[in-house]
């Protein structure tokens, strides 16, 4: 009974990042993997064909070779996007205080939405809103997150008010903090300032566009925001890149927007990160600063994608330093952003 009116009344709030596996080992990569690749929202064809590409090829040939990766990350607080998050919720809770229950939870593996969610539960939650840990909005990331937290609560028997942040790329302390990462680099002495988010298939970005007949049909399509391209990915992260290159003052011929992390054969938007770092060494560029604004928090794709490969990849085209910007991880400016988000 003292539990049951403790936690009476209070507000839950969910934070959701994407996931990693539950160690490095190839088994729990592998696991990783198929729940990941398995989604609708991700590998976007039918289930037939998904099915086949995901559980017959990419799952046997990719999980060996991720499974590396990941233990190059790997360090004695586990996989650094599971440590940053389980921070972020700790101290998003304990600024927000007793009227607010925070849980933490992944799309993929643990701690699942399901678990988080019959804590809530249990919790006797008044309200929920989920905070999907990614600043731009896109159906494989926050899409995803939104619609498993619909699901689950919808088969509830009492239905608590339950809301979503959908994206918060032009959050104005978010953009403060990896500004305010990057001064201690000095940006002006860099040779080019790069913005590289987390590739998408162009297939996923045409969906956005409900017109038909803007998004990779106009040229420049992503270069300023407007009501047709809104909810784009793509067109967030230029909206990303511009706020913190002004804050910088980072003229526009001196930053490319990019994007890594391809997989597959089919076109995904562009420019990709290894093409412009190929450009860029043949112009005779030495030093890059790479900011990584898709992420909340350090993971696989910042710490090795950046730090190790392309730092090697442009070195060996002639370049001499690659300088990623730290993520926002437990930065207290960001952690207010969170709050300030579970407040509105
Ligand atoms: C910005 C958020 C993300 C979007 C959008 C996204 C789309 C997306 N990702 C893949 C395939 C992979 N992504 C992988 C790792 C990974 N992806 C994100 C975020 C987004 N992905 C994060 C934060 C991470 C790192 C997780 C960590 O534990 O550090 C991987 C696994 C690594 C690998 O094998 O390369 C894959 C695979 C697709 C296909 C996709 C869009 C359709
Ligand atoms: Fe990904
Ligand atoms: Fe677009």
């Amino acid at each position: 009974m003292v539990i049951f009116a403790k936690n009476m009344g209070k507000k839950g709030i969910l934070l959701v990042n994407l996931g990693t596996p539950d160690s490095p080992e190839v088994g729990d990569v592998r696991k990783y993997l198929d729940q990941f690749l398995m989604d609708e929202r991700v590998i976007d064809v039918n289930i037939v064909n998904r099915t086949l590409l995901v559980k017959g090829i990419i799952v046997p040939f990719r999980s060996p070779k991720t499974s590396k990766l990941y233990k190059e990350i790997w360090d004695e607080n586990g996989s650094p996007l599971l440590y940053f998050s389980k921070i972020q919720a700790a101290l998003v809770q304990e600024q927000l205080g007793e009227d607010y229950h925070v849980e933490l939870a992944m799309r993929y593996q643990n701690p699942s939405i399901l678990s988080a969610l019959e804590k809530m539960k249990a919790g006797l939650v008044e309200s929920i809103k989920v905070i999907p840990l990614f600043p731009q909005y896109a159906s494989a990331s926050s899409g995803s997150v939104i619609q498993l937290v619909m699901e689950l609560v919808s088969k509830w028997a009492t239905i608590p008010p339950v809301s979503f942040v959908s994206s918060f790329h032009d959050n104005e302390l978010m953009i403060e903090t990896f500004a305010g990462n990057a001064r201690k680099y000095q940006p002006e002495t860099y040779d080019h300032v790069l913005f590289s988010f987390h590739g998408l298939p162009e297939r996923q970005l045409l969906k956005c566009d409900h017109t038909g007949h803007y998004c990779l049909k106009k040229d420049n399509c992503c270069d300023t925001l407007n009501d047709t391209n809104k909810f784009c990915y793509s067109a967030q992260g230029h909206d990303t890149a511009k706020l913190i290159a002004a804050k910088l003052n980072i003229a526009r011929k001196d930053y490319t927007v990019c994007f890594q992390s391809r997989l597959g054969k089919e076109p995904w938007v562009q420019p990709y990160t290894t093409d412009v770092l190929k450009k860029l060494a043949a112009e005779g560029k030495k030093r890059l600063l790479v900011f990584s604004p898709a992420f909340v928090a350090d993971c696989l794709e910042t710490l090795y994608e950046i730090t190790v490969e392309y730092h090697e990849e442009f070195k060996a085209l002639g370049g001499e330093h690659v300088q990623l910007v730290e993520s926002l991880n437990d930065d207290p400016k960001f952690i207010k952003a969170l709050v300030e988000m579970a407040k509105a």
